[in-house]
């Protein structure tokens, strides 16, 4: 017997939401129907094969996906996401780092509570949530929280004239995360999973000598302690944004249906 395939909703079509159409278009087995896209312009031409484009969140819901993904940004997570999760939809989401605003945080956790839904954070760029969350339950001690990214990227044409690493940033995760809001999101997803975004320290570096984005979380605790790193290599559409991201969603939404989930 097979069931029918998973009715997916799209909040944002830029770099990710376009890698996860792209992604699920090389997997023809995956059980994964977009039913709809949000965009800010749904008169805008689009490319051939894109699913249904829809103007406003109520559209999007009225498409009954039983799922949202969110790849829009701080703004749209915090501004739709509650429409979603209120409807029921669970939530996956990876502009995380819009939890750092508390009021975006109470209102998101609030909405969900209402729909009795879900918001899942999309491990993303990032790895490892799933050991530093089970280390949080025995107790952490620190956790640093290093991005390097080529200096073009961060700085734009000033990062040309860099000839060494230049420190953008040191400070508490929550800080970081509002400072960089399209940089630095999984140090808000490595935060909540583990002690939080005022205990968490993240450094913000612009590196000239380096192509990928590069992640570096450490950990320790109780249990022992951990050291995850990461090199993404860049999408062509957003070099900000590393090609996993959309990946790390289609993996979240296949996780949900799986009869064996790891992780
Ligand atoms: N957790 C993680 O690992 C990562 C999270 N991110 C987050 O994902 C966001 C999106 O990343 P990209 O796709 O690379 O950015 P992008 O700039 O390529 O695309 C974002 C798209 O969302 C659209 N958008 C923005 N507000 C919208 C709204 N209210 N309604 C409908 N569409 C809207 C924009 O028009 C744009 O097309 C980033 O801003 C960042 O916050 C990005 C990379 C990694
Ligand atoms: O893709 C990455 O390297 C991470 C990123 O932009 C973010 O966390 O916002």
């Amino acid at each position: 017997m097979t069931s029918a395939p998973m009715r997916v909703g799209m909040i944002g079509l830029g770099a990710i939401g376009q890698g996860v159409l792209t992604q699920l278009a090389a997997m023809p087995d995956a059980a994964v129907d977009i039913v709809g896209v949000l965009v800010r312009d749904p008169s805008r031409p689009r490319l051939a094969g894109t699913p249904p484009v829809v103007g406003t969140v109520e559209a999007l819901l009225a498409l009954e996906p039983e799922v949202v993904v969110e790849v829009a940004g701080h703004e749209a997570l915090a501004q739709l996401g509650p429409a979603v999760l209120r409807s029921g939809r669970d939530l996956i989401a990876v502009s995380v780092g819009a939890l750092a605003r508390p009021e975006v945080y109470d209102s998101l956790v609030a909405a969900a509570c209402e729909g009795g839904a879900q918001i899942t954070v999309a491990s993303g760029a990032i790895g490892g949530l799933d050991a530093i969350s089970a280390a949080a339950v025995g107790g952490i001690t620190r956790v640093t929280h290093t991005t390097r990214k080529p200096a073009t990227t961060l700085l734009g044409a000033e990062g040309a004239a860099l000839t060494e690493p230049r420190e953008l940033f040191r400070g508490t995760a929550r800080e970081g995360v509002l400072e960089f809001p399209e940089s630095v999101n999984v140090a808000a997803a490595v935060s909540l999973a583990g002690v939080g975004l005022d205990r968490t320290e993240l450094v913000v570096v612009a590196d000239p000598a380096i192509t990928r984005n590069r992640h570096e979380v450490v950990v320790e605790g109780d249990f022992g302690s951990l050291r995850f790193e990461i090199e993404n290599v860049p999408t062509t559409a957003n070099p900000k944004t590393g090609r996993i991201v959309a990946m790390s969603i289609v993996r979240t939404l296949l996780r949900r249906c799986a009869p064996l989930a790891i992780g």
